[in-house]
């Protein structure tokens, strides 16, 4: 007798994640409810290109971030594809790698924003990435959903509880000595303290 099993759905939630916050573990852990995800793997970037004119934190940082806030989640999981790649970060690679890593018969989920959604056609290999994966769009405060001029058929667009909150105004609430208990894990508060990150806007 064969059996026949399903093929294995990954979800991808690409990011620099600096610092990985609660809009980031809603929006995975919705897609992931939502889309019947085996795995959601976090895949913090090396070097994000598109985010010029400030100093990212060093990857190992945001790596450990992203560890320590998905721990406890039994089906997500973190990757170094991206930051253990030379150069900028091409989610064409990013998939590649995944792809390679987990065999050809994993369908997979890339999970992103609204923001970055918008932007998709500005990111190397754009034609490539639609292939590669699935795109599903999250709602988030402050940008419109939209899968206008993305191909039919590979993106889905899904509302998230909205949670108005960015890496960007956490950076700046610990420079400015605000807290941001609630807005991101406990253990990543207390990380961030420990290594003094963020002090300096
Ligand atoms: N509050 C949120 N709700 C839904 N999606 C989010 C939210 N914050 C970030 N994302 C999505 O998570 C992915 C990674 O985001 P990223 O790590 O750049 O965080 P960010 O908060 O946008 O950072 P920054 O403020 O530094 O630009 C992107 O696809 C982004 O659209
Ligand atoms: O492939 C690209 O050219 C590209 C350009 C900008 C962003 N991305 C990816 O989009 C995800 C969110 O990126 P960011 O910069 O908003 O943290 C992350 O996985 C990035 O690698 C990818």
């Amino acid at each position: 007798m064969s059996s026949v099993s399903n093929p294995k759905r990954l979800g991808v939630m690409g990011g620099t994640f600096d610092p990985i916050h609660h809009g980031h573990l809603v929006a995975a852990s919705e897609v992931q409810h939502w889309f019947h995800l085996d795995e959601v793997v976090f895949v913090p970037t090396g070097q994000p290109w598109q985010k010029t004119g400030r100093d990212v934190t060093p990857a190992e940082d945001r790596y450990l971030m992203t560890v320590i806030a998905t721990a406890s989640n039994p089906v997500f999981s973190v990757s170094r594809v991206d930051i253990d790649r030379a150069g900028p970060t091409y989610t064409v690679d990013t998939l590649r790698d995944l792809r390679a890593q987990y065999g050809d018969d994993t369908e997979l989920f890339f999970i992103t924003g609204a923001d970055a959604l918008g932007q998709i056609l500005s990111w190397r290999d754009h034609d490539e990435l639609f292939d590669l994966a699935h795109f599903v769009g999250c709602t988030r405060p402050g940008h419109d959903l939209s899968a206008v001029g993305l191909p039919e058929g590979k993106v889905t667009l899904v509302e998230v509880p909205a949670l108005a909150i960015s890496s960007s105004e956490c950076r700046q609430r610990v420079a400015g000595d605000e807290p941001i208990w609630y807005l991101v894990p406990d253990g990543i508060v207390q990380y961030i303290n420990k290594r003094g990150l963020y002090v300096e806007a």
